[in-house]
């Protein structure tokens, strides 16, 4: 599932590419405004930090919520208070796409993530070209040398890097990366499996300084409390902000967890 999720991604980057060659993305990119610095905004304070996700839909969920304006929706994670805003700009599984990025980009003034199942340096020069001040990288979908390749270049364009595991041996691999935001996602996103205590299995392995992300299976107050507790500096929240009524209250009422 994932290297099929990851093929489709490069396949449709080499579509745009064919629009859009790497000399004109790159030139956008070096224009754009410096990135926004993501480490200070997600370990930020004593409260965990929400970054809040724009997703319509998910290989595991189906379709979620239309969405018809990203920007808005990302306004109001902003004003509930999300420390960062995530944006599915994968097209084919969940229904996202740069446009998207960059509509939410011109609407909010905190780190954005673009959130790909990136493989190639052209995503990542389309992810800075369209505002993004962090990329997610997936090491299960990366061979490590390759890995470390993305994650450097990434951060010579001034970006951050989220660096995702789901197993313990994934997140040694994003330790030997030198990650300074390793995410621990309890979807497994082989086989769509929650694990959602992996987390606090994997908290005490985390170096200081390493900012610590939860990613994924938290639907209330209780799970956000459980991930915090266990010592993440931020959670990463999808599906309940985008399938509730009311966002902003979401999200405040996660910060108060
Ligand atoms: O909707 P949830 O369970 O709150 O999950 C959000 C986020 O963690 C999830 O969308 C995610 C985490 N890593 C990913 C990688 C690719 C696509 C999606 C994801």
């Amino acid at each position: 599932m994932l290297d099929d999720l990851l093929q489709g991604s490069l396949e449709d980057a080499a579509r745009r590419r064919a629009e859009a060659p790497t000399v004109e993305v790159e030139r956008l990119a070096l224009a754009q405004a410096p990135a926004l610095d993501a480490v200070a905004a997600l370990s930020r304070g004593e409260q965990v930090n929400i970054i809040a996700e724009v997703k319509r839909a998910s290989p595991s969920r189906g379709r979620l919520a239309n969405i018809p304006d990203p920007a808005a929706l990302a306004s109001l994670y902003e004003c509930g208070g999300a420390a960062a805003i995530s944006v599915l700009t994968e097209e084919r599984k969940f229904l996202g796409s740069l446009d998207d990025l960059r509509a939410v980009r011109e609407a909010v003034s905190i780190p954005v993530l673009r959130k790909e199942f990136i493989g190639e340096e052209y995503q990542i020069l389309e992810a800075r070209a369209a505002g993004a001040d962090l990329i997610l990288l997936i090491v299960a979908s990366l061979e490590q040398p390759l890995l470390a390749r993305l994650k450097t270049f990434a951060e010579q364009l001034g970006m951050t890097v989220l660096v995702e595991a789901h197993t313990r041996e994934e997140f040694q691999r994003g330790l030997d990366v030198d990650a300074k935001v390793l995410g621990v996602n309890a979807r497994d996103l082989k086989t769509f499996e929650m694990h959602p205590e992996l987390f606090g299995e994997l908290a005490p392995e985390y170096p200081a300084g390493v900012v610590r992300v939860a990613e994924s299976a938290v639907l209330k107050p209780e799970h956000v409390r459980a991930y915090r507790d266990a010592g993440a500096d931020a959670v990463l929240v999808g599906e309940a902000l985008v399938t509730g009524d009311d966002p902003e209250a979401t999200i405040k009422e996660f910060l108060q967890a």
